[in-house]
Order: C-alpha cells, then structure tokens, then sequence
C-alpha cells in the first residue's frame, strides 16, 4: 500500500486548460481535493512556486513520464501513488475538452475527483457506483458525494 505518511499535503496548479477560465479550474480542483478530505484527517494545501506533494499540470502526448497521452478520449487523465519525486502528481490530457458543469466533455470536478484518488494510494474499483471504477460516467456534480465504496477506500488507508 502506498500513502502519504502525513496528513498536510500540498498542491500546485502548474498551467490550465484553454477549454474553461482559471478560477473554474481552480474551484473544481479544490472541490475535489475536499472531497477526499472531508473523509480523512488529510489536509490540502494550495502552493504557487515550488515543489508540493501533488503537481497539476495539463499536457498532451508524450510529456516525457513514460506514459504518453493518446489525443482526444481513451486516456483522459493519470496520477502517480504517493511515492517519492512524481508520486502524487496529477496530468490531465490536454487534447480533452474539460468543462466546469456542462454534462458535454469531461467533467474537470469528476475527473480530477477520481485522479486525486490515485494520488492519495487507490486503485481502481470494480463497483461501478464508485468514483474510482476505472471508465469516466457523468454524474450531476450538485448533488455528487463521494460514493461509500470510495469512503471506505480512503478510509482503510487514511482512517
Ligand atoms: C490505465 C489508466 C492510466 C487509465 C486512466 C486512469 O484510470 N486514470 O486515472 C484513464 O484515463 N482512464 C479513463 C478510462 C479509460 O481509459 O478507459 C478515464 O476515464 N479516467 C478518468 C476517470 C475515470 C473514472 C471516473 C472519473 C474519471
Ligand atoms: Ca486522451
Ligand atoms: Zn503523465
Ligand atoms: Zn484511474
């Protein structure tokens, strides 16, 4: 099992998507992280210069981690497990068209949401109720909590 051994982790924007405005980016990346600490004693906070324990960036095709991105759909985003250097971070494939609340696209809330999953030690799920079931399904973002199987997930790494 990877986790972070602390609970005060910190998160860097590194660059945003043209698809929608920064502070719709950066609310949807907040929420997400909230979601898993609303669960855990785990704690998320924002850095702007520097190395935090989880970088954001957006990147299309081959962005040298030895995991190249595939153009538009398949892979639309990965993280690393909490180990150290790249663990924890977050690329998002660039070539996708995220948006901030349109059931078009890709839900940049919903995505990053499963994404930080993998940054804090999940792996995928076979539930298909739970955030962490491994394909991408839109769920109404107003009312979406974080699935039990998803809680009890973090909670046996984090409780
Ligand atoms: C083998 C990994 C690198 C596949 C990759 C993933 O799971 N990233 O976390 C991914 O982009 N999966 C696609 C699905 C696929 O490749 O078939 C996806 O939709 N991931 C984002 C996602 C998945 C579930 C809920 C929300 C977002
Ligand atoms: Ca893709
Ligand atoms: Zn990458
Ligand atoms: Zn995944």
């Amino acid at each position: 099992d990877y986790k972070w051994k602390k609970h005060d982790l910190t998160y860097r924007i590194e660059n945003y998507t043209p698809d929608m405005s920064e502070a719709e980016v950066d609310d949807s990346i907040r929420r997400a992280l909230q979601l898993w600490a609303d669960v855990t004693p785990l704690r998320f906070t924002r850095i702007y210069s520097g190395t935090a324990d989880i970088m954001i960036s957006f990147v299309v095709g081959d962005h040298r981690d030895g995991y190249p991105f595939d153009g538009p759909n398949g892979f639309l985003a990965h993280a690393f497990p909490p180990f150290e250097g790249i663990g924890g971070d977050a690329h998002f494939d660039d070539d996708e068209t995220f948006l901030f609340r349109s059931p078009q696209g890709y839900n940049l809330f919903l995505v990053a949401a499963h994404e930080f999953g993998h940054s804090l030690g999940l792996e995928h799920s076979q539930d298909p109720g739970a955030l962490m079931y491994p394909t991408y399904v839109f769920r109404d973002i107003d009312t979406f909590s974080l699935p039990q199987d998803d809680v009890n997930g973090i909670q046996s790494l984090y409780g």
